[in-house]
């Protein structure tokens, strides 16, 4: 993968973590991928704050707050929703996409989504770093860009 100039050349960042800890067995690993990518690309790992909250569906409200905070030049957001017997997949999917989508566009930070969403454990676990790559990872890296390009216009 190429890295271009000067989009990370920048690694004074201060980066949040907000994650959940339903399904921790995967969202540990989304959380290890994604602070991974970061501490790769040269953030201090004490200046990456973790947040842990019981469900997605609590991501966005501490989310909010860490961006009302004025502590960080981005936020990440971790957690797995599988479907089960009912429909409350569908209610905690839309709830935390939509919440962190109003977040990501109405903050004066990118705010990223590392929120997998899946049919079953394994989709989860293919996604968290095995075949699929580490969706943790992922965001961590769109966050790392977005920070870059959002301080061109600042
Ligand atoms: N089923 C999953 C949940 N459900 C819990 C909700 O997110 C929320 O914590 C609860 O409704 C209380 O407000 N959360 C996940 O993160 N993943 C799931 O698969
Ligand atoms: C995503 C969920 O809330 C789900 O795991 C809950 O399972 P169930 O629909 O069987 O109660």
């Amino acid at each position: 993968m190429t890295i271009y100039e000067g989009h990370f050349n920048d690694q004074d960042y201060r980066i949040a973590i907000v994650i959940s800890r339903f399904n921790e067995a995967i969202t540990t690993r989304l959380l290890d991928g994604a602070v991974d990518n970061l501490v790769r690309h040269g953030v201090a790992k004490d200046r990456i704050d973790v947040y842990w909250v019981p469900g997605a569906y609590e991501i966005p409200f501490m989310a909010k707050k860490a961006v009302q905070s004025e502590r960080y030049d981005g936020l990440v957001t971790l957690g797995a929703v599988i479907r089960g017997e009912t429909s409350h997949y569908d209610l905690v999917t839309n709830g935390v996409a939509n919440g962190v989508l109003e977040l990501n566009i109405t903050s004066p930070i990118p705010v990223t989504f590392g929120v997998v969403t899946t049919e079953n454990v394994d989709q989860a676990m293919q996604r968290s770093g095995v075949k699929a790559g580490n969706k943790g990872y992922d965001t961590a890296q769109a966050l790392l860009e977005m920070i870059s390009l959002s301080r061109q216009l600042d």
